[in-house]
């Protein structure tokens, strides 16, 4: 499994670097981002993949979102994908911020034209998570997931579909119930058409009724969020959980969506990865 690299930088004592490779599941050149700790020198160490939000690349984490100092001392590798496939060449694909590139939902589109490339689901779930395993130092026995708003909404999502390839899961202001929101219902009408028996199977809160389960969730929401009252929906997913599905919904006045909010609690969402990948 060939790739690039971009660059690489020497960050606490361990390595943060930005790669590219022809990604056979998408069809396309795909970036990613890496940060391999100090620790890695002695043997492979858990990896923690970290998803974005709409607009965001595989440089929006390790630039904002100040996890690499506490990732340093954890020993926690950190892989970040970029947000969707891009110069696919579909017509309007970047016309709008919040669907086609920069908004990939973490799901394998059904419908004509994003079928074709925009499967972000088998590529983080199989091809990215093999490559990581072959050419970096991961103990792929030892992953976790987490992520923000749409990358939230893939990481619950992907670890109640996937909950053999996840030990750890937390998001910080995940769209929680895609289907009932003007983002996931403009994203799965695109992706997915129009049978919503479709759509709960990339709907966390769906998924949790529907019977699925992963290891115990940590979820942060800002309470001054600006997409809170229209997007988010914590509380259906608080409700959904209360049927045997662990989560820790922690609500912070004053913070908002963005990634000062992300770096004020990040230090709490590495722990809890921790104490599950390194137990
Ligand atoms: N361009 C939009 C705002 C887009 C935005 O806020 N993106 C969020 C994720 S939203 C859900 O997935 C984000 O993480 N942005 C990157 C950042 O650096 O903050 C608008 O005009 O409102």
């Amino acid at each position: 499994m060939p790739f690039e690299t971009l660059s690489q930088h020497l960050c606490f004592g361990g390595r943060q670097g930005f790669y590219r490779h022809q990604s056979r599941e998408i069809g396309l050149p795909m970036r990613f981002s890496v940060f391999v700790p100090p620790q890695a020198a002695d043997g492979p160490v858990p990896v923690l993949f970290y998803l974005a939000g709409l607009t965001c690349t595989e440089e929006t984490f390790p630039i904002k979102a100040g996890a690499q100092r506490l990732a340093a001392e954890l020993g926690l590798m950190l892989v970040a994908p970029d947000t969707s496939p891009r110069d696919a060449r579909i017509p309007g694909e970047a016309d709008a911020w919040d669907f086609g590139v920069g908004a990939g939902f973490y799901l394998d589109a059904t419908r004509e034209p994003w079928s074709r490339h925009w499967r972000m689901e088998s590529y983080i779930t199989g091809e990215l998570r093999q490559l990581i395993g072959l050419r970096f130092p991961a103990d792929l026995k030892r992953c976790g997931i987490f992520g923000h708003s749409m990358g939230g909404h893939g990481a619950l999502t992907l670890a109640l579909r996937h909950p053999d390839l996840y030990r750890s899961v937390s998001a910080f202001a995940p769209i929680a119930a895609p289907s009932r929101c003007p983002w996931g219902e403009k994203a799965f009408s695109g992706y997915l058409g129009t049978d919503r028996a479709m759509w709960r199977e990339h709907d966390a809160c769906a998924l949790v009724e529907d019977g699925r389960r992963c290891p115990p969730i940590l979820i942060d929401q800002g309470m001054a969020d600006q997409f809170l009252a229209t997007q988010l929906n914590p509380d259906r997913f608080e409700w959904v959980c209360c049927d045997g599905q662990p989560l820790t919904l922690r609500l912070h006045e004053g913070y908002d969506h963005g990634y000062y909010f992300i770096s004020t609690f990040m230090a709490d969402h590495l722990a809890h990865h921790a104490q599950f990948l390194k137990a």
